[in-house]
């Protein structure tokens, strides 16, 4: 323990594992033996989210003694593949796997646990084959991922893995000249190669992405490396792969902002604990998950995840709901001038738009789910207006080119099917704003940063619509041929001249 500048002892997670560590008032830390772990989880994209969630179940089974022992097997190795996990790594390898996790509730409640889960990480780049033997081993039996939408290499409009993406042409090149693999893909499916040969057998592969059918769309990813693979060393491990290495689905729900370092001085200044990088995410937590194993899992359902047969009419829900409603507050919220998601969500006229959008485009096109829907939209309009969590509207508007062909496109594309309703404007409303928002300057003439691994090309589309008022639209990577679509690209330019004459807010009045 040190002193903080107002003298209040402070723990260091850097020496929360020694003897004689005393928590600091109303904060958990493991309460069970963590020297008894062992890790039979390697989790890829140890980022905010899978330490706000994945990892926050498995500590809520090791604290209670009926779980801990079964649990104690399924303990997380993270690892990172990409710069920005180096800091993680160095993160977690000082605090022994400790970090804090601060749940907020609407009405400012916090509960501040320190989570035991993660007994170790590994940054890929320092050690490949260190990475590559860890998910051989037998110990490991399944490989978690939550890697973003953008991670699986899925192209926008065939929905399928993209083979010709030149950096895994050029992975793949690699590895057939015998150097070591550097992605998710290059790395598991290698492990996987050992196991196979070894006789070890599989493993479960379980994607915690934010995507529909993430399982599915995991299962193409790594089905269509092996394949590429395959084509190079005369291999048949896709083949091995399809047969043998269960993909759950699963649909995963808690707001989770990226960290700020005005969250690591608060935790310090009020709960008095140390952490080079806390997680702070809402109360709220939701889990659906495939039963679909195939060499055990731990007993999540003892901890409020729903284990069930079929995910996928929770997916839909909750992405073409939450997920999809998050990219209609984000775009307009940004564009009227608001910079957290609860200013924007309770700004009255966009609230009311983004609920119709939820009533009148997304609900439609929902499978029957054993959910209160109804109760379900008005708790996400709550969670969205938590203020404590301080969650920002420029997360929401992060890769769009990623979220909008995942989210929304699904819901224009159901409703413009036959059967549909055709109900689209205030989709294609969304779209539109999005469209004003890559043009990269705001209603005052601010540049606007675009964070997208394709914003040079968004902003090259965007900053043609002035001669060319469809140009945005005419991405056929990111929107097929909805282009050529009337019924979406009526509303659409209604929205789109409506930005350019008299702003956001007027805007989003005129459409509710
Ligand atoms: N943050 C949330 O509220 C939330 C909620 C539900 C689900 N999710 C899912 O979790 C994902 C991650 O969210 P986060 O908040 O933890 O983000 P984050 O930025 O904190 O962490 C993302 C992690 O993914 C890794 N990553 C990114 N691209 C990768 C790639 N191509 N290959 C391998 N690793 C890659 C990063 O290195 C990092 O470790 C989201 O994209 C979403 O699918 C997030
Ligand atoms: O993180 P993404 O890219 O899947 O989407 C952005 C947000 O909609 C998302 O992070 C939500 O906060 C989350 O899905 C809530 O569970």
């Amino acid at each position: 323990m040190s002193a903080s500048a107002t003298d209040h002892p402070v723990l260091d997670l850097k020496e929360a594992g020694r003897d004689g560590a005393v928590a600091p008032d109303g904060v958990l830390l493991p309460d069970y033996d963590r020297d008894g772990l062992h890790a039979g989880i390697v989790h890829f994209g140890v980022g905010g989210f899978h330490r706000a969630h994945q990892a926050m179940y498995l500590d809520r089974l090791l604290r209670d003694p009926d779980t801990y022992a079964e649990a104690s097997r399924w303990a997380i190795c993270g690892v990172g593949v990409m710069p920005p996990d180096l800091r993680m790594r160095d993160a977690l390898r000082d605090q022994h796997g400790l970090y804090t996790l601060v749940e907020k509730s609407p009405d400012g409640e916090q509960r501040v646990i320190v989570v035991g889960s993660i007994v170790d990480f590994r940054y890929a780049p320092d050690d490949p084959e260190a990475v590559i033997e860890k998910i051989a081993d037998a110990g490991t039996r399944i490989v978690s991922l939550t890697v973003t939408e953008g991670g699986y290499n899925i192209h926008n409009v065939t929905g399928e893995f993209d083979p010709k993406n030149p950096k895994i042409t050029a992975e793949v090149e690699a590895i057939g000249r015998g150097e070591a693999p550097t992605s998710v893909f290059g790395l598991v499916c290698e492990a996987l190669r050992r196991r196979r040969d070894r006789g070890t057998g599989p493993l479960t592969i379980m994607s915690c992405d934010n995507i529909q059918g993430n399982g599915e769309t995991a299962k193409g990813s790594f089905g269509g490396f092996a394949r590429l693979l395959d084509a190079a060393t005369g291999d048949d491990l896709a083949a091995w792969i399809d047969a043998e290495i269960p993909f759950p689905n699963s649909m995963v729900d808690r707001i989770t902002p990226a960290t700020t370092p005005d969250d690591i001085e608060a935790l310090e200044r009020e709960h008095h604990v140390r952490d080079a990088w806390p997680v702070v995410c809402e109360d709220f937590d939701q889990w659906v998950l495939e039963d679909h194993f195939v060499d055990g899992r731990p007993p999540y359902e003892k901890v409020g995840v729903q284990v069930v047969d079929d995910v996928m009419p929770y997916e839909l829900m909750k992405l073409r709901l939450l997920n999809a409603g998050h990219q209609a507050l984000g775009y307009f919220g940004y564009l009227s001038g608001h910079r957290y998601v609860n200013d924007a969500a309770t700004d009255q006229p966009l609230a009311t738009f983004v609920r119709a959008y939820m009533d009148e485009e997304a609900t439609p096109t929902l499978r029957p789910v054993d959910e209160d829907l109804d109760a379900y939209k008005d708790t996400l309009l709550a969670r969205f207006a938590n203020s404590h969590v301080r969650d920002t509207v420029q997360r929401l508007c992060l890769e769009g080119s990623d979220r909008i062909p995942k989210f929304l496109l699904p819901v224009v594309r159901e409703q413009l099917a036959e059967g549909g309703h055709g109900e689209v404007r205030r989709s294609a409303a969304v779209v539109a704003s999005w469209a004003r928002y890559c043009e990269g300057v705001d209603e005052q003439g601010e540049p606007i940063e675009i964070n997208d691994r394709i914003a040079d090309t968004l902003r090259e589309y965007a900053g043609r619509q002035d001669e060319d008022e469809l140009a945005f639209l005419r991405n056929s990577d990111l929107f097929g041929d909805l282009v050529d679509d009337e019924r979406f690209t009526a509303p659409y330019l209604e929205t789109l001249r409506s930005l350019k004459s008299v702003g956001a807010k007027e805007t989003v009045r005129s459409l509710v």
